[in-house]
């Protein structure tokens, strides 16, 4: 069955290991600010040619699209790349998850929760912790997200 990356991204944790599975899985990549672009079938059709394209081929381009000494693509060509988002570089995924909103209104609503119930627990919720993997847990009152889900950040 085919993969695909637009339900369950990749995430690497850095430019070499992409590069590996990108030669293993004869997979043109590109990474632009940390997201992988798959552009395996968009290369025979980029306007600038295959070859030009092929040059770049599983590194970081970041440095290279907008460089006009090489070929200053318009902004919109990020647009046109975003269909072909393969993953991402997150060596840090879990920090990088408690930045997201989601997450952090998710953990302030988990002490709120604890708070207001009077649940002693509730102070021993790190300052500075994440979300691994939420999974609900109940108690005589309410359902709460289990307290072994919120850990320190390694
Ligand atoms: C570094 C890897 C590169 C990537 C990922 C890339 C990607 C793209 C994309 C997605 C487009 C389509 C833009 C659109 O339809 O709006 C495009 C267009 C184009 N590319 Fe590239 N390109 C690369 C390298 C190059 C190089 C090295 C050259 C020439 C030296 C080049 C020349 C062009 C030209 C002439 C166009 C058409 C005009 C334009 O959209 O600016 N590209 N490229």
């Amino acid at each position: 069955m085919q993969f695909n990356p637009i339900i369950s991204p990749i995430y690497f944790d850095d430019i070499s290991a992409v590069q590996t599975y990108a030669r293993q899985n004869h997979l043109l990549l590109y990474v632009y600010k940390n997201t992988i672009y798959d552009l395996s079938e968009f290369a025979y059709t980029h306007p600038g040619g295959l070859q030009e394209i092929c040059i770049y081929a599983n590194t970081d381009i970041s440095k290279i699209i907008f460089n006009p000494q090489i070929h200053k693509h318009s902004p919109l060509m990020l647009f046109k790349m975003s269909k072909f988002t393969f993953g991402y570089i997150q060596p840090q995924k879990q920090k990088t998850l408690l930045k997201s909103k989601s997450s952090q209104q998710l953990l302030q609503q988990t002490r709120k929760n604890l708070l207001s119930a009077t649940d002693p627990d509730y102070l021993a919720v790190p300052e500075d912790c994440c979300i691994e993997q939420v999974r609900s847990i109940k108690t005589h009152r309410r359902i709460y997200h289990s307290y072994e889900q919120i850990s320190q950040p390694k």
